[in-house]
């Protein structure tokens, strides 16, 4: 069964914006990536979800539920973590959490225990007692994550977690994200405007824009079989490019390196044996995976330089 299936699932606000147009796929169980630019939908999506907004067309499954009759259901299997501060100032991060927990139908002691339960695994068991109004973004962020998953949910919703943090701590965030995938073995969906950002912690993307489904495929489809070689030469890049292409192999400019896809296992020897035909200084031939953001092609979804996955120099 998929964890989430969507057919034609559209969302039109007042005011003629079309939130959601016609969105169709299918998700199975893991960490996934929703990811787009602000405004892509992927608030709305997850709402629907949740069965917190109607849609205006189209069906869902959210584990097997519909949220359009079964919004109970579907809220006792699901953590929310929405994006907005939305975190009273006053109280212990222990009395909101279990009071969330309550709020979900556990008994008083159970909520309690699985409210320190949920903060000591999002590494706030140490600070439960202090008022949240004192805590930084970074442990606010994980007061809302701890009472997403105060309930032993099935699956995860996060919006935008790391929102408003510098970069150790969104690093810091998606780590956690991650490890609470693999040891509660649930499945957890992270909304991002960053691709780059999310792709190294998630089993699959999904990427929206402007409410319409550019792509939906688990991260090793998108990048397995799909290397890339850079070759670099510090002159004769336009005899290099002639030759390759006079030898079969597709090869595109940037600047003075040329990128060329590893479609067969013999690539790598042949380009190096065609600068050495021409006698060409080679500085560097690479290869890496090609990034998820390239797949995508799309100006919408933006990627903050992945790291490369070399081969290492040939020379
Ligand atoms: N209640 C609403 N009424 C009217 N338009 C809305 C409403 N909520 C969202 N929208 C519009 O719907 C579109 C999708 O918004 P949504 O919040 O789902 O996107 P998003 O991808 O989550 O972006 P962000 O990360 O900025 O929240 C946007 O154009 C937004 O302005």
């Amino acid at each position: 069964m998929a964890l989430i299936e969507t057919r034609a699932l559209t969302k039109r606000y007042g005011g003629g914006v079309t939130a959601l147009s016609e969105l169709t796929l299918a998700v199975e169980p893991g960490i996934i990536g929703l990811v787009g630019a602000n405004g892509a939908g992927k608030s709305t999506f997850i709402k629907i979800m949740l069965g917190l907004l109607q849609p205006t067309a189209g069906e869902l499954r959210v584990l097997g539920l519909d949220p359009t009759t079964h919004s109970e259901e579907v809220r006792a299997r699901v953590g929310y973590m929405p994006e907005h501060d939305c975190l009273p100032s006053e109280v212990s991060a222990a009395e909101f959490v279990t009071h969330l927990a309550r709020m979900s139908g556990l008994p008083a002691n159970a909520a309690r225990e699985r409210a320190s339960e949920a903060l000591r695994h999002v590494g706030l068991y140490e600070e439960r007692y202090r008022q949240i109004g004192g805590y930084s973004t970074g442990m606010k962020q994980r007061v809302k994550l701890a009472q997403a998953l105060a309930h032993d949910p099935d699956l995860l919703l996060l919006d935008e977690p790391t929102n408003g943090l510098d970069p150790a701590g969104r690093d810091a965030m998606l780590e956690l994200v991650h490890r609470i995938g693999n040891e509660f073995g649930i499945s957890i969906v992270v909304c991002s405007h960053l691709l780059g950002e999310v792709e190294r912690i998630c089993d699959s993307l999904v990427a929206i824009d402007g409410g319409r489904l550019l792509r939906s495929a688990t991260v090793s489809d998108m990048t397995t079989s799909r290397d890339v070689l850079t070759v670099e030469v510090a002159e004769g890049v336009d005899l290099l490019t002639k030759r390759l292409a006079e030898l079969g192999i597709p090869a595109t400019r940037e600047g003075l390196s040329l990128t060329v896809p590893m479609d067969t296992e013999d690539v790598y020897d042949r380009i190096l044996q065609a600068v050495a035909e021409l006698d060409l200084p080679l500085h560097r031939l690479d290869q890496r995976r090609h990034r998820v953001a390239e797949l995508f092609q799309s100006p919408a979804v933006t990627s903050p330089a992945p790291q490369e996955v070399g081969r290492g120099a040939a020379n």
